[in-house]
């Protein structure tokens, strides 16, 4: 099923044009890598899809209805953001912040049941935080707090994962927890996608990718195909070989 189709989606910021006429489908069940130099307009885009920015030329619909239709509260449990950075204004726990992740599915008058407290808290064992629900937020490592802000999201249990940079901050081993996390989301028939800087991780862990090159032109289409020497070489202006494993393969500067 398509969970969001975009037709023509111009993305641009003081009087730049970063991205033009982006196409680009995403279907339950998988994971689509973006990929750009800082500054081609992931984050842009990424907010743009999930309807904090407003789309200035083109159109978006998620679920088959236009994004601007969607109640915000429904919205909320079709799609969800991993914001590339995160902000404590107020005194929390860890587990409170989880919580926050329920509030789409909680109405007005409603507390959080008890319900509502194993799913966040099975999120935080999700991302190895179990021990962490009485502590403070403001408490936590630059790790363990990107770790917190996932365990929100999955809390939240969107259809569509929407994620920016969601390994900042986290050692090789919990990347690869975050990563295995989420493309076993998608294969259970949610939908992922995320900006990554890594595209050895991004051809391991993805379906589809796109690529970004900041004036406006853009790639998009299966991993295999997307991802080349050549490709992310103009990606990144610079000379990349592939190393292939069995199995596996990445890309290195050379
Ligand atoms: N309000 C704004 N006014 C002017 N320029 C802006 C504004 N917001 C974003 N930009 C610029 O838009 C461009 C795209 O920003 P965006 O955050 O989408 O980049 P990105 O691809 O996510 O980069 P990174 O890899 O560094 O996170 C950047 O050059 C940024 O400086």
């Amino acid at each position: 099923m398509t969970l969001l189709d975009v037709r023509g989606l111009d993305i641009s910021v003081a009087g730049r044009t970063l991205v033009r006429s982006l196409d680009l489908s995403v279907s339950s069940g998988s994971v689509t890598a973006l990929l750009g130099r800082n500054g081609a307009g992931k984050t842009l885009t990424l907010h743009t899809l999930c309807g904090l920015r407003a789309a200035e030329k083109g159109s978006i619909s998620v679920a088959g209805q236009s994004l601007a239709q969607w109640p915000r509260k429904e919205l909320a449990r079709k799609l969800g953001l991993l914001a590339q950075t995160t902000e404590d204004p107020f005194p929390s726990t860890v587990m409170e912040t989880a919580l926050i992740g329920r509030h789409p599915h909680i109405d007005f008058w409603q507390w959080e049941s008890d319900i509502d407290r194993s799913i966040a808290g099975t999120a935080l064992e999700a991302v190895d935080l179990a021990g962490f629900a009485a502590r403070d937020i403001s408490t936590l490592s630059g790790g363990e707090r990107r770790r917190a802000a996932i365990a929100t999201l999955l809390a939240q249990d969107p259809e569509l994962f929407l994620l920016d940079e969601p390994i900042n901050h986290l050692d090789p081993p919990h990347q690869l927890d975050a990563l295995r996390l989420f493309r076993a989301r998608a294969d259970a028939g949610r939908a992922v996608i995320m900006s990554l800087h890594d595209a050895g991780l991004a051809a391991r862990f993805s379906d589809q990718a796109v690529l970004l090159f900041g004036d406006g032109d853009w790639l998009c289409g299966p991993t295999r195909e997307i991802l080349t020497e050549t490709n992310i070489g103009r990606l990144y202006g610079v000379a990349v070989r592939e190393v292939s494993w069995e199995g596996g393969r990445t890309f290195v500067a050379v």
